[in-house]
């Protein structure tokens, strides 16, 4: 029997969802278009035709969903605002009804006795920016700042939790070097600029941060710990630009105020010099780091892929991600260990981490049963434990996601959620991954 576990007395157990996923209603009380909703209705970007129109249609039954948490015994919920609600054009005027939706959402979650976690940019640029160059338009920076600004001055102290971005790999990787995320550009010679403004205009909003704001600021990385197929050199050689491209491009800028060498490698020609006084305004401090971990890469020497010339080796036990995603927990462990060893004692918090498999069909017993989720999550939340057991100072975890929700362009087939959602009816369903998680969130994670 092995000894029960305990996370730190005030460890904070919540769920993260983001705004374009679960809200539908993208246009509704004067908001604009973002390059999501403009991608969602080019034909052929999103599986099935899906869009973000109606989602969850958390817009109208966010008093519900805050209801939920509550009844799951949630302590926090992480979730992003849509920018183009509160700037229909990017800049300029406030749309007071954007702002009124999302302080009626945080309200309620105080109410409820719910720490809001609030994410700035979870993706969905407003289409207007993107019509002026969007994040390979350098004003970028200032545009992000004046936003941020807006919302620092309406919701600091109500808010405490501040994240700049998620993601900002996924944001250039999918939507300016590959192309399946919005907007949508495959080019070589943007995929830097857009990756190095975003970093600037994390910057330029935690600049403003420290001038107003009291509480804690941050970023979230996805990071996917790298492994070598083999002691190849040249795996090792791959293994290291995957690392660095993925991984590092971010984090070391951010704490170390540099790139990794490796990228100037990987674009040749597309890696411009970068102004020094740039990474006076990246290097902000933060108050935490937030991480999103879902799988790790086995990576081998691949002289045809483009342009990193590295290639995933398939592993076994995978879920039902496209790419399938391999279940490996002790890369969890691994990530968070690693980062205090790179980058030092900031506290951490896991922002997202969740899995999707083909949730069986409601069972008789109307229980909707997860079984390979349960399980995954179990498996995630000891490796989690391992890493506090090996000094690393983590503060709290997101289960992604509450909501099964709009996978972005793979659409609502590839479901998240710890709580089923009927598209149809919009009926929520506590999965058995959500009851689970309940147990542990009241328990602390002694019942693991
Ligand atoms: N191979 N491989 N690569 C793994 C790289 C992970 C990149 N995708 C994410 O982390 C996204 C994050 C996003 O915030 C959320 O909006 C998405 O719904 C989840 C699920 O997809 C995750």
């Amino acid at each position: 029997m092995s000894k029960p576990i305990h996370f730190p007395p005030d460890f904070l157990w919540g769920s993260a969802t983001s705004a374009y996923q679960i809200e539908g209603a993208p246009l509704a009380d004067g908001a604009g278009h973002s390059i999501w909703t403009r991608f969602a209705a080019t034909p052929g970007k999103i599986a099935n035709g899906d869009t973000g129109d109606i989602a969850c249609d958390h817009y109208h039954r966010w008093r519900e969903d805050v209801a939920l948490m509550r009844s799951l015994g949630l302590k926090a919920y992480r979730f992003s605002v849509s920018w183009s609600r509160i700037l229909p054009q990017g800049t300029g005027a406030v749309n007071e009804a954007g702002i009124a939706f999302y302080e009626k959402l945080i309200d309620e979650l105080l109410a409820n006795g719910i720490e809001p976690m609030l994410t700035l940019y979870h993706w969905d640029l407003p289409a207007a920016l993107d019509d002026r160059g969007g994040w390979l338009n350098p004003a970028i920076a200032d545009w992000f700042a004046d936003y941020a600004r807006v919302l620092f001055e309406r919701f600091d102290g109500r808010v405490c939790f501040w994240t700049t971005l998620n993601e900002p790999w996924v944001v250039t990787d999918g939507g300016y070097l590959h192309g399946p995320l919005a907007p949508g550009h495959r080019n070589l010679y943007e995929a830097p600029i857009a990756s190095h403004n975003l970093l600037r205009a994390h910057g330029a909003a935690v600049k403003v941060y420290r001038e107003i704001g009291k509480h804690r600021i941050g970023l979230v990385v996805n990071i996917e710990p790298k492994y070598p197929a083999s002691d190849e050199p040249q795996d090792i050689a791959a293994t290291r630009r995957a690392d660095a491209y993925m991984n590092r491009q971010y984090l070391d800028p951010v704490f170390h105020g540099h790139y990794p060498a490796e990228l100037k490698e990987i674009f040749g020609a597309a890696w411009p010099d970068w102004p020094r006084e740039d990474f006076d305004l990246i290097g902000q401090k933060l108050d935490y780091i937030g991480i999103n971990y879902y799988t790790r890469s086995v990576c081998r020497h691949e002289e045809t892929n483009w342009p990193l010339k590295v290639a995933a080796v398939r592993q076994t036990q995978s879920t039902h991600m496209e790419t399938g995603w391999e279940v490996f927990p002790q890369g969890l462990t691994d990530t968070l260990v690693e980062f205090r060893r790179r980058y030092g004692d900031l506290p951490v918090y896991v922002m997202e981490n969740g899995s999707t498999f083909y949730d069986p069909p409601n069972a008789e017993d109307g229980q909707m049963h997860d079984p390979l989720r349960v399980d995954c999550l179990k498996k995630n939340l000891h490796a989690l434990h391992a890493a506090i057991e090996q000094g690393v100072d983590l503060r709290g975890y997101m289960v992604w996601s509450l909501l099964d929700n709009l996978e972005w362009s793979l659409g609502f087939a590839k479901r998240f959620g710890i709580v089923h959602v009927n598209f149809e009816t919009q009926q929520r369903t506590p999965k058995d991954s959500a009851l689970l998680y309940a147990q542990v969130v009241a328990s602390n994670g002694a019942c693991l």
